[in-house]
């Protein structure tokens, strides 16, 4: 017997990350010469859970999915996919880690539908692919009546479902959900909640940013942001 502690779980013992697992190590976000607003940040979002990243307005939620999205680069340390330091946005995306902004990022001229097919065929689905899936996330968001208004016919909550249903249809291996239940009412928080889950459940590393104490609850894991740095609410 080499004493050696036992691995935690199988995927180790075989001596593999799985695919899609996102590692924040010791990084320092900041933005041009400004203070830093995180640092000494280490996490890792892990296939098939839901990460919840918690903090009162301005902690840093937005910026730690930034950087996780490879939108924002760290000053020091590193974040990296499956062992692969992001070098920008258009990388992160190669390796199929999606962010739902926000700020909703859609364009206000398509309608809902469009939205969501134009982002698939730009990560390379096929027109079948566009149609299958556009369909598919704006019924699992409530959103098939929906389908052919422009954004700017929406409401604040169905924009924001709308994103959501976007994100949905890219099929990420890391999905960054930056606050997505800030405008619904109750019962489409829980339905955005169990799509997340549902996400996680296929194999998807799930972040997902609120600050909300009720929904950080129904995440598997909660990373509490305060002072610029990151603890753990539970590990
Ligand atoms: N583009 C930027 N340039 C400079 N500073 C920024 C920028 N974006 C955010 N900040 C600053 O970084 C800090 C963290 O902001 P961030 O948006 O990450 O917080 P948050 O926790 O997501 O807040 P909220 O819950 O209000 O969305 C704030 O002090 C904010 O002013």
């Amino acid at each position: 017997m080499s004493g050696a502690a036992p691995p935690v779980n199988s995927t180790e013992a075989e001596g593999e990350t799985m695919k899609g697992t996102l590692t924040v190590e010791d990084a320092e976000l900041r933005y041009g010469d400004g203070d830093p607003v995180l640092s000494g940040v280490t996490v890792t979002a892990r296939p098939g859970e839901v990460l919840a990243v918690t903090g009162t307005s301005g902690a840093g939620k937005t910026t730690l999915l930034n950087a996780m999205a490879g939108v924002l680069q760290p000053r020091a340390g590193s974040v990296a996919v499956d062992g692969t330091p992001l070098t920008g946005r258009d990388h992160a995306v190669s390796l199929k880690v999606v962010l739902i902004p926000q700020e909703n990022g859609l364009a206000a001229i398509l309608t809902a539908a469009e939205n969501i097919s134009v982002a698939v065929l730009a990560t390379g689905g096929t027109p079948a692919d566009a149609r299958r899936r556009t369909a598919e996330s704006l019924e699992a968001l409530g959103l098939s009546g929906q389908a052919n208004q422009l954004i700017d016919e929406l409401s604040g909550g169905q924009q924001q479902r709308t994103a959501l249903a976007r994100g949905l249809a890219l099929h990420g291996d890391v999905v960054l959900a930056d606050e997505v239940t800030s405008e619904l009412d109750a019962a489409n928080r829980q339905r955005v909640l169990d799509l997340l889950r549902a996400e996680a459940a296929r194999g998807a590393a799930v972040v997902f940013a609120t600050h909300d104490p009720e929904a950080a609850a129904a995440c598997d894991r909660e990373l509490h942001l305060a002072d610029g740095a990151a603890t753990w609410a539970r590990p």
